[in-house]
């Protein structure tokens, strides 16, 4: 009796295994620098919009890659798509893996961006504006993206 007690449990727990998968979303964003007015860098930042889940939290442009995509490729379409600008996508800066509480997994890879031809255009958020680092904390950005958001307004992370 004990024993089949036992698989019984074993059995219980891969099933709970098998319920609850976690896709891991594998997206791309990027930091798009400028000089600021004092010399120090600016960031580009956006805000979903309110009929978005996750809506009006704070986040980088960037998305989901594609099937057959690479990840440069994929932040090039979505830069062009989101902002209507053909981005020279530069070096991997970062890469974050978060688990969001509806049990969503993200694996976010931030690339720099620091040139780019055309005139930024704002085609699906609530607003862009441009930041300071060292400001970045005072906005309500998306949980994933909350690490990097210190260590980039510490000085921790070097753009
Ligand atoms: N673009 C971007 N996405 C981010 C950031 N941080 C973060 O957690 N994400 C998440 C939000 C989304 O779940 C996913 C990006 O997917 P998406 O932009 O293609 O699509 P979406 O908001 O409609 O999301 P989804 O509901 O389809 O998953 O990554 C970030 O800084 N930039």
């Amino acid at each position: 009796m004990k024993k089949k007690a036992a698989i019984r449990k074993l059995d219980g727990k891969r099933e709970n295994a098998v319920r609850l998968p976690r896709t891991v979303r594998l997206v791309v964003a990027a930091l798009i620098l400028r000089p600021g007015p004092d010399g120090a860098e600016e960031v580009l930042i956006c805000q979903r919009k309110a009929d978005q889940p996750m809506s009006l939290k704070w986040e980088f442009p960037g998305g989901k890659i594609e099937a057959g995509e690479g990840p440069e490729e994929a932040l090039r379409r979505e830069l062009n798509e989101e902002l209507g600008i053909h981005a020279e996508i530069g070096p991997l800066l970062t890469r974050v893996r978060h688990n969001y509480r509806n049990g969503g997994a993200v694996d976010i890879q931030f690339f720099r961006v620091r040139s780019f031809a055309g005139e930024l255009e704002n085609r699906i958020f609530q607003q862009i504006r441009w930041s300071g680092l060292e400001a970045l904390p005072e906005y309500d950005f998306l949980a994933a993206d909350l690490g990097m958001i210190h260590d980039l307004a510490e000085g921790k992370l070097k753009v």
